[in-house]
C-alpha cells in the first residue's frame, strides 16, 4: 500500500442508541454543546492522511446530518459525503463502502459513538495498513478478568449464569475503532460474510487473513451507556483546561 493511496473513513452513525436511553439518535446528541457525530468527524479529519469522510446517517436523518456538516467548521482538505444507513451496524458500514469513489485504497471504519479518539491513534492505524496489513484494529489490554458463561434466559434477567471458562486475560484485548483496511479486502469481507458480527475486522478473520492489533487509547472509549456521557464531558473539560481545545 503506497503513501499515495488515498484514505477514506466510513463513519456508521445510524444507530438509535437504545442503551443510552430515550432521546435523539445517539450520534446527534450533544457533548459540550456539539453533536457527538461532529466530534467524531473532526477526530477523523484531524488526520492529514484522510481525504474523504463518508457519514452513514440515520435513514430519516440524512438531511439533518448534511446541514450539521455544513454548519460546523471542518478542514477544507477533506471531502464529506452522507448516505442513509441500514438496520444494523454491519449494513450501515456496507452502505458506506458502496458509496466510496474510485481511487481510495485504504478504508477506516469508525463508530460515531467513539467521538474522542486522538489523532495519533488514527494515524497509527493508517500507517499499519499502508505498511501492508490487510486489517488493523486499535485495542487495549483488559482491566477486568473475563468469564465465559452459559447465557441465561433473556426473559429472566439477573438470574445466575454458570461459568464455563476464564480466558487468560493477558491474551485478550478490548477492541476499539477506527479499524483500518485495505479497501479490496474489506469489500470482499462484506460481500462474503452474511452472519451478523459486531466488528468489521472479524469479517476479515473469517476470510482467513491476518488481522493485527495496534495500541488503542483510553479516550477512544465508546459512548454506550449514560455514564459514558459523563466521562466524555469530563474528557472534553480536561482538554479545554489543558490546551484551550
Ligand atoms: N443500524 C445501525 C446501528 C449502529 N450504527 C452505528 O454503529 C456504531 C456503534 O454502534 P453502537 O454503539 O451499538 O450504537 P447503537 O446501535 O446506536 O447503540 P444501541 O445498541 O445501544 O442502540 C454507532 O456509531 C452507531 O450509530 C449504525 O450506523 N447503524
Ligand atoms: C466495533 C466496536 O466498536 C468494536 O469494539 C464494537 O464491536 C461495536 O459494538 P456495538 O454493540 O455495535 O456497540
Amino acid at each position: 500500500m503506497s503513501e499515495e493511496s488515498r484514505t477514506a473513513v466510513v463513519i456508521p452513525a445510524a444507530g438509535r442508541g437504545v442503551r443510552l436511553g430515550p432521546g435523539a439518535p445517539k450520534a446527534l446528541r450533544a457533548l459540550n454543546g456539539t453533536p457527538m457525530l461532529i466530534h467524531a468527524v473532526r477526530a477523523m479529519a484531524a488526520s492529514r492522511a484522510v481525504s474523504l469522510v463518508v457519514v452513514v446517517a440515520p435513514p430519516e436523518g440524512a438531511a439533518e446530518v448534511k446541514s450539521l456538516l455544513a454548519d460546523h467548521a471542518l478542514p477544507e482538505r477533506t471531502d464529506f459525503m452522507v448516505v442513509p444507513g441500514g438496520e444494523t451496524r454491519q449494513e450501515s458500514v456496507k452502505l458506506g463502502l458502496d458509496a466510496l469513489p474510485e481511487g481510495i485504497g485504504v478504508v477506516l471504519v469508525h463508530d460515531a459513538a467513539r467521538p474522542l479518539v486522538p489523532v495519533d491513534t488514527v494515524d497509527g492505524v493508517i500507517e499499519a495498513v499502508r505498511e501492508g496489513a490487510p486489517a488493523v484494529v486499535p485495542a487495549l489490554p483488559l482491566a477486568d478478568t473475563v468469564k465465559q458463561v452459559e447465557p441465561g434466559d433473556p426473559k429472566q434477567p439477573g438470574a445466575p449464569e454458570p461459568v464455563v471458562a476464564t480466558p487468560e486475560r493477558a491474551r485478550l484485548r478490548a477492541v476499539q475503532t477506527p479499524q483500518g483496511f485495505d479497501r479490496d479486502t474489506l469489500v470482499r469481507a462484506h460481500a462474503t460474510v452474511t452472519e451478523n458480527v459486531t466488528d468489521d475486522a472479524s469479517m476479515v478473520e473469517q476470510l482467513g487473513l491476518q488481522v493485527v492489533v495496534v495500541p488503542g487509547h483510553e479516550e477512544a472509549f465508546k459512548v454506550t451507556r449514560p455514564l459514558d456521557l459523563v466521562l466524555a464531558e469530563a474528557v472534553l473539560a480536561r482538554r479545554r483546561a489543558n490546551d484551550g481545545f
